[in-house]
């Protein structure tokens, strides 16, 4: 499949620039952490994707085993992140933004501290499961609050007062697993999933926003 990004220089300041999580977005971390501790650990108790909690895995699995369970080890293994199974409706939904010729299309993600695996498997998911065009957006930071843009979509539900600055973009928070019965706050949007039509809504709240200042100067 051939994607082509409009030509993002030279129409910049007219597109509603968006900021795609990875982690909990595009694809299901907690989903993937479960297959891989069940097949490592078939004998012990598991926390079942609708009881997840906490942001990190690690910290619920913690509480559960104390450090009998080394949890990090399993994020921190080769293949985990390559093999991580994609959040449902996140291709059709990636094509359906990067298809608009209104909107700035990137990826933005935080790699584990322990590179070594996760920074290269990150672009080999992108490549494997987008397409290889996308690896071209895919922005690298652990903190997304230096990271300029409209919005920024991530199911992390603090995301907007960790890091460095005053974060620019609002947030919509991505329902995933573990921020199920969160009440979004912050000014933040929260989406249903990748079917949610607010997300194309305030998309298009924001073009119209952008072209009135435009009409006015
Ligand atoms: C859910 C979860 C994530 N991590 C790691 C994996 C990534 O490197 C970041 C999350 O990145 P995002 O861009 O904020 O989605 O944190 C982890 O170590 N344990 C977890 O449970
Ligand atoms: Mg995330």
């Amino acid at each position: 499949m051939m994607v082509i990004f409009p030509d993002s220089a030279k129409m910049f300041d007219k597109k509603v620039c968006v900021l795609v999580d990875m982690d909990g977005v595009l694809c299901d971390f907690d989903a993937g952490f479960l297959q891989r501790f069940r097949q490592m650990h078939p004998d012990l108790p598991f926390i079942p994707l609708d009881e997840r909690n906490s942001v990190y895995v690690e910290e619920q699995y913690m509480e559960m085993f104390g450090a009998s369970v080394d949890a990090r080890s399993i994020v921190e293994e080769k293949d985990f992140f390559l093999n991580l199974p994609k959040i449902e409706g996140a291709l059709k939904g990636m094509l359906s933004l990067a298809g608009r010729d209104d909107v700035n299309l990137f990826i933005c993600t935080s790699p584990l501290r322990k590179f070594e695996n996760c920074v290269l498997e990150k672009y080999r998911w992108v490549s494997n499961n987008l397409g290889k065009k996308f690896t071209e957006k895919i922005i690298l930071t652990r903190d997304k609050s230096v990271v300029n843009g409209h919005f920024l979509i991530d199911d992390k539900p603090d995301i907007s007062q960790q890091g460095s600055q005053v974060a620019r973009w609002k947030h919509l928070l991505f329902t995933t697993h573990h921020n199920r019965h969160v009440i979004p706050e912050n000014g933040q949007i929260k989406l249903s999933g990748w079917n949610d039509p607010v997300l194309h809504t305030v998309i298009d709240e924001k073009v119209k926003e952008i072209n009135s200042y435009d009409a006015v100067s």
